[in-house]
């Protein structure tokens, strides 16, 4: 087995993005900006926008936080949407996710201006995305094609199988792995909650990626040998021996997974870290496109 390491490639492609803003920067550029908007107090939520706050300062960007509590309106929610549509500032900016239950997360998706929707969620880039055409990609899946893409991974002619058809995950993952790309091109297959013989399925996957939100549910049994296992999923596991109060479990029981896969990513230092850096990466990608439009 290899790790596939997410926190080291990750600290990579941060030190090339910050040479990027140096250079944005020496030519006259502004440093891009980053908004995140954190609706209520649940710890993960707060952990993963804190991580990419911090991540904006180590690579050069700004950042902006804007915390609101958990009954907040959904009006006051839309309203800041459309202020951050607005100011020329703001090259992109994210909703956190999940929103409290009294908020409609596909109208809030929609606010979003596409040209600013760096997580890539909007219908406008989705619908992009299934084109081929150039979008801001959903962060997790981009940066599973970058580490997959990094680590040298043949996928052309491979069988993936993905557990889990989320918006954010499972259903964009599907789409970027069967399209004609450099990761690309297998034949995909598209698991659920009503998906006969999962076990089956998943034994004829030569790359597995899981995304469904259940501590350790993939177990050795169900991994084909030589495998390649990708783990999305992060589940807090309360644990009195830890600091925290919690460990982090992934949705594949990893030592025994491990015996068995030719390449495996942990949780954490997998998926996780690769989430915030192609954040920062659409981000980036966002600045220099304002700054084209602005120089004609
Ligand atoms: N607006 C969005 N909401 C959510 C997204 C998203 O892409 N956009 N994805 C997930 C959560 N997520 C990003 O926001 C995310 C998940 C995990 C990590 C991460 O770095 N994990 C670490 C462990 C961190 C810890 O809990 O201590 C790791 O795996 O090593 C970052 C971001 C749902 N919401």
């Amino acid at each position: 087995m290899q790790l596939i390491d997410g926190k080291a490639t990750s600290n990579a492609i941060k030190i090339e993005i910050a040479e990027e803003v140096r250079k944005l920067t020496a030519q006259g550029g502004k440093k891009p900006h980053l908004a995140a908007i954190l609706v209520g107090e649940d710890g993960a939520s707060r952990t993963y926008v804190n991580h990419k706050v911090k991540s904006c300062e180590q690579v050069g960007f700004t950042s902006s936080l804007y915390k609101f509590d958990a009954d907040t309106s959904e009006e006051e929610l839309l309203k800041t949407i459309d202020e951050l549509n607005n100011n020329a500032d703001v090259d992109g900016f994210i909703v956190q996710l999940p929103l409290p239950k009294h908020i409609n997360e596909t109208k809030v998706t929609e606010a979003i201006d596409p040209e600013k929707d760096v997580d890539g969620f909007h219908p406008t880039n989705l619908g992009k995305m299934m084109l081929g055409l150039p979008t801001f990609l959903p962060a997790t899946p981009y940066g599973i094609v970058q580490l997959l893409d990094r680590y040298n991974i043949e996928t052309s002619g491979k069988k993936c199988v993905i557990i889990g058809r989320s918006h954010i995950v499972g259903t964009p993952m599907s789409l970027l792995m069967s399209r004609n790309a450099k990761v690309g091109n297998c034949t995909v297959t598209l698991t659920h909650s009503r998906t006969q013989n999962l076990k089956e399925e998943c034994q004829q996957a030569d790359i597995l990626i899981v995304a469904l939100g259940r501590a350790e549910f993939v177990t050795a049994d169900m991994v084909k040998e030589g495998a390649v296992v990708v783990d999305v999923g992060i589940t807090r596991i309360e644990d009195p021996s830890k600091k925290s109060g919690f460990s982090l479990k992934g949705d594949v029981k990893f030592d025994e997974v491990a015996e068995k896969a030719s390449w495996i990513t942990p949780v954490p230092g997998g998926v996780g870290p690769m989430t915030v850096v192609s954040l920062l990466m659409n981000t980036l990608e966002s600045a220099r496109r304002k700054s084209v439009k602005e120089s004609v």
